[in-house]
């Protein structure tokens, strides 16, 4: 049976995730089926995968929230983890500061949240309320509630998907600055092909609930969209995703390859993101 605890102590367990042949089921149906991950301390994995192919199953593993699911394997992943879901869940009768610092002990705990505020942008709106905020802000507040409490592992379950173009690439950056700036391991779930590649260090795709890839991203910033490399990636991991592309170089794809249409194309969100990233 699966355990989740802490406790890393060889050279072989320095991994922040360590999972091995982890199966999560559903009555008949096997969700995650014999899965094999780690995610090393301060690495950036981005989970892509189709609807229903196991993602927040996996997550909900991760943050040790699958209490009642059927499994087995092993799972270590540290005590100290952080979710960042697609929707805030601030608690409204709560001003932001309070919803921040909410469960945190310790005397500097107040102090604490303030700076955490001061971080994602948001100084001076410590006595504010949630409806007061836009999604962006209140995403902003989220990471803060999270990042406060200083998690080995920081599980974000597509934390950008309900928010427009521009807000998604400002929020972007500034993920990308507070994990350069806490360095916890990150498993982000998204839908987005160009969000992982722009966030990533490594992008790793789950099908029916098995790792079927686990690339790493080895662009340089900027991760420019019209890049020969990008687009090979790019490429790749659609392929994997089922999506067909003409521009795909891995001659271990055994996908159709032949469909041009891309539903995930966010091409000007990856070029801007690529900028923001050089800057
Ligand atoms: N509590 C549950 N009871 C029964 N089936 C479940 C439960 N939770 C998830 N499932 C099923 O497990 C499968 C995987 O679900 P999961 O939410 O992990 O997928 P996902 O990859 O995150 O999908 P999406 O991208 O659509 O969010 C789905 O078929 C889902 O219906």
């Amino acid at each position: 049976m699966a355990a989740h605890a802490g406790g890393l102590n060889t050279a072989e367990d320095r991994a922040t995730v360590r999972i091995e042949n982890l199966v999560r089921s559903f009555g008949e149906r096997r969700v995650l089926d014999g899965l094999d991950l780690s995610i090393a301390p301060g690495e950036f994995v981005a989970l892509l995968g189709r609807s229903g192919s196991g993602k927040s199953t996996l997550l909900r593993a991760l943050a040790g929230l699958d209490h009642e699911v059927a499994g087995s394997g092993e799972l270590t992943a540290p005590d100290q983890v952080s979710v960042v879901f697609q929707d805030a869940r601030l608690l409204p009768w709560k001003r932001l500061l309070d919803n921040v610092v909410l469960g945190l002990g310790g005397p500097f705990a107040e102090e604490r949240g303030r700076a955490a505020l001061a971080e994602v942008g948001l100084a001076g709106r410590e006595r504010g309320w949630p409806v007061e905020l836009s999604g962006g802000e209140q995403q902003r507040v989220s990471l803060a509630r999270s990042l406060v409490r200083e998690p080995r592992l920081l599980l974000a379950d597509e934390p950008f998907g309900a928010l427009d173009a521009l807000t998604r690439i400002r929020m972007h950056t500034l993920l990308r600055r507070l994990c350069e700036r806490h360095r916890p391991a990150v498993l982000l779930v998204t839908h987005d092909v160009d969000e992982a590649i722009a966030l990533a260090d490594r992008v790793v795709v789950l099908d029916r609930g098995r790792i079927a890839a686990d690339l790493p991203v080895e662009l340089p910033a900027p991760r420019r969209h019209g890049s020969t490399e990008y687009a090979a990636l790019r490429g790749r991991l659609l392929a994997r995703l089922g999506v067909g592309t003409t521009d795909t170089t891995d001659p271990a794809d055994t996908t159709d390859a032949t469909d041009t249409t891309d539903p995930m194309d966010t091409t000007e969100t990856a070029e801007v993101v690529g900028e923001e990233r050089a800057a």
